[in-house]
């Protein structure tokens, strides 16, 4: 089985997540492309859907889901995203793709956080996989330095901007003992608009997809 196919896997599990006429949050990435092409087959059974990038919401558009402005949006029981890095706890990475700061706003307005991955996400402690930082350019020379102080190695995504305006800042060396400790003291550095830090709000269910199928495992 390859990744690809196990992300499919995970993505079509997180399809019984999904609420008869319900508005339903959605991630960003290829593992969220697969859940968005499994949502287009169900879209008579759903309201709609808010976005977490514009990617996402062209796609979804392209399978005739109705999008909603999330100003306008108070209830939705379900976000449904990938991620970069998992933890036990379901503490996670994200931003690989840029799109860190819609997705922890819309993940926030949902009741639950259904994690869809594929196994070689899953880690014993995070930091590997380097943390984006969404900065506000005329800061990112400060967060840069604030960053090295606090013990990563920040380098600028080339040529990237992301749907909100900003630049990243991909953080290497870290070894992400405290998640949540760390979520809050990155965010606390002004120019920072957020990390991909999920540790605070992590993930409610994990659909994490194997060559054996589709394990799910529920947050502590
Ligand atoms: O900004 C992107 C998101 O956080 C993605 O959910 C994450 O990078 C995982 O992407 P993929 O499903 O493509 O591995």
């Amino acid at each position: 089985m390859t990744q690809d196919e196990m992300k499919q896997a995970a993505a079509e599990a997180a399809l019984a997540f999904v609420e008869e006429g319900s508005i339903v949050g959605v991630g960003t990435g290829s593992t969220a492309n697969h859940f968005i092409d499994g949502l287009g087959r169900m879209k008579s059974r759903i309201r709609g859907a808010v976005a977490s990038s514009e990617a996402s919401a062209e796609r979804l558009a392209g399978h005739g889901i109705e999008l909603f402005d999330l100003n306008h949006v108070s209830e939705m029981p379900v976000y449904v995203d990938g991620a970069d890095e998992i933890d036990a706890s379901l503490a996670m990475i994200k931003g690989g793709g840029g799109a860190l700061t819609r997705e922890k706003i819309v993940a926030e307005v949902a009741t639950r956080f259904v994690c869809i991955c594929d196994e070689t996400k899953q880690v014993e402690v995070l930091g590997h996989y380097p943390l984006p930082v969404e900065v506000i350019p005329m800061a990112q020379a400060l967060v840069a330095r604030e960053l090295s102080a606090l013990g990563g190695r920040p380098v600028p995504r080339a040529g990237f901007v992301t749907d909100n305006g900003n630049l990243i800042l991909d953080v290497h060396g870290l070894e992400i003992r405290d998640p949540a400790g760390l979520e809050t003291a990155i965010n606390q550095i002004p120019g920072v608009v957020t990390n991909g830090l999920f540790a605070r709000r992590g993930a409610d269910v994990l659909l994490l997809a194997t060559p054996n199928g589709v394990r799910k495992l529920t947050a502590a």
